[in-house]
């Protein structure tokens, strides 16, 4: 079966990393990316985490349960079965989000392999099947996504609300949209203002 690839906003949401090894260190690094607010509980934590300190929290200790009530979701990445068994139960008790690194049947998420360019945000999951062939997909639309798109992106979204503001019609605002992206990816990923104007003019009463 496969996972629904919902995008979810976690900048400054609070993220529970129990475990302090590689695991959580490739999970920390990808939530930093995110900018969650981070805290890690381990009993030891490796230099790579250690190195993060002022970026994230850490707190020195074994699981428990209290530090769960206010987290956004949650990940057990120790590696003691049990624990993280243990936290996904108590995570699900309190409808909490949880993604346990070494039970794909205990994840309420999946961590996907993805590509971040600005505002573009890419995710591949192989819902649990095989981790290295997301890397493997992921390096293979990595290697032929324009550059230019990212520029792209960022200009066509400064006009959205313009369009909005002034063309009544749904359906005409998004054939303007679609001539905007269409103009810009005929020209590496730039548009002019005058052509916008002229595009958006033509619709404009
Ligand atoms: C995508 C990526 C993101 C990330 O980690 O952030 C990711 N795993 C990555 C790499 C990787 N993980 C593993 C290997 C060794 C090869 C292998 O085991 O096949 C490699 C390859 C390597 O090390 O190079 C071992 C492994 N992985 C899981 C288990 C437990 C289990 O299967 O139950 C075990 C231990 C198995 C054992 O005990 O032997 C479980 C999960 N790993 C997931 C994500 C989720 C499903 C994603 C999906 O398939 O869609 C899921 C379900 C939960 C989660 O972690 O969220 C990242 C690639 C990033 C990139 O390349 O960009
Ligand atoms: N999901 C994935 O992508 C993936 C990939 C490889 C391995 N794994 C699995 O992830 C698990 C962790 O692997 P690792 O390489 O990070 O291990 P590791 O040995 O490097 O780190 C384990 C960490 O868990 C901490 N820990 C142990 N008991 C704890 C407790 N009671 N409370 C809080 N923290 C505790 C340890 O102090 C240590 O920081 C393993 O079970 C492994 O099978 C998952």
């Amino acid at each position: 079966m496969a996972y629904f690839p919902f995008f979810i906003d976690i900048k400054n949401k609070k993220c529970i990393i129990y475990g302090g090894g590689k695991v959580a260190y490739r999970k920390i690094e990808a939530l930093l990316d995110f900018e969650a607010d981070i805290t890690v509980i381990a009993p030891v934590v490796s230099e790579e985490i250690a190195a993060l300190e002022g970026r994230i929290h850490i707190n020195i200790g074994e699981y428990g349960e209290k530090e769960l009530e206010d987290a956004f979701f949650v990940i057990a990445a120790t590696n003691n079965s049990a624990i993280n068994e243990m936290i996904a139960k108590n995570c699900r008790d309190r409808k909490i989000l949880v993604n346990v690194v070494d039970e794909l049947s205990k994840c309420d998420f999946l961590f996907p392999a993805y590509i971040k360019k600005g505002s573009i945000s890419i995710g591949v999951t192989t819902s649990g099947q095989s981790p290295v062939m997301a890397g493997h997909i992921r390096k293979t639309i990595s290697d032929n996504l324009p550059d230019t798109y990212e520029a792209l992106v960022e200009t066509l979204g400064g006009y959205r609300e313009y369009v909005k503001n002034n063309v009544s019609s749904e359906s005409e605002r998004a054939d303007i949209m679609k001539e905007l992206a269409r103009l810009g990816l005929n020209n590496n990923g730039k548009l002019n203002g005058l052509d916008v104007q002229n595009v958006i003019s033509k619709y404009m009463k």
